[in-house]
């Protein structure tokens, strides 16, 4: 009577991918005051998951609509969803939005966005290769593989300064051959927290553009990086005004704390209006076939609070609070770790940016803190700084202090 994964693993090798194994070996472990700090989910400092208020008034006022039903979408989804998140995300200025140059289909959060984009891209453009940050989300090489791509990689990170890669990541770019399909993750780099700067954005979309790559932005921490909307969205922007073609996941599951909503977008900017009309053609017919149409409670909170604006206001603030209580834990890790005088140059934990921390420890290092101090992170040494909280850095600090020295 074996476990079912047990017979798939011996079939077709091991179906968890690290970090679900580390999910697993987490919940498992019966001490009071394991930290997980593996899965890229916001937690209050009592460290719960967090709903934000301004989506309770935006269910209420939904619930109290008795004209609202639960009837089918349509299949590209929520009309109204998918024009004010494609301003979110153009900004309200957008030219190629005025032309009417862009697509923008309801998807199932970004994840649904990156796998509906990839399958047309498989079907539709004449390239199949497709390259990702090296490291990158764990997800994207599947994501990318089973839609019939071809997955390949471009330098990212520099162990050796715990940087970006900027002149590898050039270098790889300009070799990838001319037409290949490029992820580049918006804002809040997952797994390593390192962003480009504008001037370097700059450099990489002179690139792309000048090889005639096409850019596949996964903008899944819109917001949530810095705190502000628009200043998380410049990378995408600057790729958008020069009037190219780009691709664009869009994810409410972290900013607006929609996780299990499953909301979000994915946003096709095109050469012209006819070639947006044909696109949006066949990304009907990739959709139809693989969920028929995509849900409605999600699309209709998001579409409540972009349409009122004392809603996105009050989303902003609280959006920025989320953003500012990581930052307060980089700085507070960043200086208990230098209280105990842990060797090693630290500063990466508060240069970095979103979400996560790469830290730097090895495998070896993450398995003995989850054995020795109930602490659970990814074995390639990344943190979901949303995780911690100031009553657990000083947990944190002593064992990455032990597991160091
Ligand atoms: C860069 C990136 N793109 C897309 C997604 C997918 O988000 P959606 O929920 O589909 O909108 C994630 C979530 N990565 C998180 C959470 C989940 C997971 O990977 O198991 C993470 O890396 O922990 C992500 O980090």
């Amino acid at each position: 009577d074996l476990h079912p994964s047990y017979l798939l693993c011996c079939f077709f090798g091991p179906i968890l991918p690290f970090y679900e194994r580390v999910i697993f070996a987490c919940r498992d472990d019966p001490c009071p005051v394991k930290l997980n700090l593996s899965v890229g989910a916001y937690r209050t400092e009592e460290g719960k998951p967090l709903v934000l208020e301004v989506v309770r008034r935006a269910e209420q006022q939904l619930a109290n609509d008795r004209s609202c039903d639960k009837g089918y979408l349509p299949i590209d989804g929520l009309a109204d969803f998918n024009k004010l998140g494609a301003k979110l995300i153009l900004g309200d200025d957008s030219h190629a939005l005025e032309e009417n140059r862009v697509v923008t289909i309801q998807c199932l959060s970004g994840t649904g966005s990156l796998r509906v984009g990839a399958e047309f891209l498989a079907k539709h453009h004449q390239q199949s290769v497709i390259y990702v940050p090296n490291p990158t989300w764990g997800n994207h090489p599947s994501i990318f593989t089973l839609a019939g791509l071809s997955v390949q990689y471009f330098r990212y990170y520099d162990p050796q300064t715990r940087g970006l890669d900027f002149e590898g990541m050039l270098e790889d770019l300009g070799a990838a051959p001319s037409g290949a399909i490029v992820v580049l993750q918006a804002c809040a780099h997952n797994p390593t927290g390192i962003d480009p700067t504008l001037e370097q954005w700059e450099q990489i979309r002179q690139i792309v553009r000048s090889k005639g790559l096409l850019p596949f932005f996964d903008n899944a921490y819109q917001g949530f990086a810095s705190g502000s909307l628009d200043s998380d969205a410049q990378s995408v922007r600057m790729f958008v005004a020069d009037g190219g073609e780009c691709l664009i996941a869009q994810s409410f599951a972290k900013n607006m704390g929609l996780y299990g909503e499953r909301i979000g977008a994915l946003t096709i900017v095109c050469t012209s209006e006819d070639v947006a009309r044909k696109v949006h053609g066949q990304l009907l017919l990739v959709v139809r076939p693989m969920y028929l149409t995509p849900p409605i409670h999600g699309a209709s909170i998001v579409t409540t609070i972009l349409k009122n604006s004392d809603m996105y206001k009050d989303w902003t603030i609280e959006l920025k609070g989320m953003a500012d209580r990581i930052i307060s834990m980089r700085q507070q890790l960043y200086e208990a770790i230098q209280a105990r005088g842990t060797p090693g140059d630290w500063s990466h934990i508060i240069k970095q940016i979103g979400m996560f921390s790469f830290t730097g420890l090895n495998e070896k290092q993450v398995r003995w803190m989850a054995k020795e101090y109930h602490i659970y992170m990814t074995y390639d040494g990344r943190i979901s700084m949303a995780g911690l909280s100031s009553k657990t850095v000083p947990q944190l600090a002593d064992a990455i202090h032990a597991a160091i020295t």
